[in-house]
């Protein structure tokens, strides 16, 4: 099995790392394309098969992800087209905001389309650990479970409608950006409370981790982790009722859904 990344920016270039560290894919069945030389080294050093020629990236690829920015999503198309074996290779999409209405029409050649699923991960699929929302276009599920098999190499996935892949996205994709939000915000915290910004950072981290795992272990109940750790008239309390009163959780769905604006 061979998978082609086209863009190693943010993106895909974390898609490509995430592979690298699990053996899903031999490191030189992974080919990563970018037109800079200087994105590629660090993926050719890795083993991974790097080229500046997107056409030459996608010969002999059972999947073809695009990894490139939106607007250039159209150009990317354009120029791999007449390369694609429509009957073999599946197009993965992580691009936001491109449709599989619009995929399909930029692929359509003599009436065929490829198999086309969209796929938005996040940034966590560099470390394996990704929230990546798959949606598959009609008539598309031959490959579905291999694309599933291969995001949940780096992660979980989320099979959902089209239409709520920009609510994912905001949940996972930008959510990982909010998340570091609430790390700075506590780490700053920590400062004024009397410990050097570094550990102030780690012991945020430690204690996130801690919560990840109770959530994991549990069932998954915040709520009821919160009970565990409020004492009736204890210090817990004071703090979060302070945070609800500088409006903690407003700001936060705020954050989540003002994205989408
Ligand atoms: N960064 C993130 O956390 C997420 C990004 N995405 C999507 O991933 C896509 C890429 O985003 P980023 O990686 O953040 O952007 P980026 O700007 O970091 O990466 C885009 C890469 O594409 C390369 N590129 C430009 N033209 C190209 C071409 N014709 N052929 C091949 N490569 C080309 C650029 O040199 C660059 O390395 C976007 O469409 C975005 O919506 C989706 C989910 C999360
Ligand atoms: O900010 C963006 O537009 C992309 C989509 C999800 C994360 N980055």
């Amino acid at each position: 099995m061979k998978i082609a990344i086209i863009g190693a920016g943010e993106m895909g270039g974390a898609f490509a790392a995430g592979l690298l560290k699990g053996d899903l894919f031999k490191a030189e069945d992974i080919t990563v394309a970018n037109p800079h030389e200087n994105k590629l080294q660090r993926f050719k050093q890795l083993g991974a098969s790097v080229t500046t020629d997107n056409k030459a990236a996608v010969t002999d690829a059972d999947f073809i992800t695009i990894a490139v920015k939106p607007k250039v999503v159209k150009t990317v198309v354009d120029e791999l087209k007449d390369s694609l074996d429509y009957d073999g290779q599946v197009i993965v999409n992580m691009a936001a905001s491109v449709s599989i209405v619009q995929l399909s029409e930029w692929l359509e050649k003599d009436g065929k389309v490829p198999e086309i699923v969209q796929a938005l991960p996040n940034i966590g699929i560099a470390e394996k650990a990704s929230m990546t929302f798959l949606s598959p276009a009609p008539q598309s599920s031959r490959h579905l479970s291999q694309v599933e098999a291969i995001f949940n190499s780096v992660g979980k996935t989320h099979i959902v409608e089209e239409s709520l892949l920009s609510s994912g996205t905001a949940l996972s994709g930008c959510g990982i950006a909010y998340i570091m939000r609430f790390v700075r915000a506590a780490s700053e915290a920590g400062v004024e409370l009397g410990f050097e910004a570094d550990d102030a950072k780690n012991i945020v981290v430690q204690t996130m981790q801690g919560a990840i795992n109770l959530l994991n272990a549990n069932g998954g109940n915040p709520e009821a982790e919160i009970d565990k750790v409020t004492t009736p008239g204890g210090m817990t309390i004071r703090g979060l009722n302070a945070m609800e009163q500088a409006g903690f959780t407003n700001a936060v769905i705020q954050g989540f859904k003002g994205c989408l604006n």
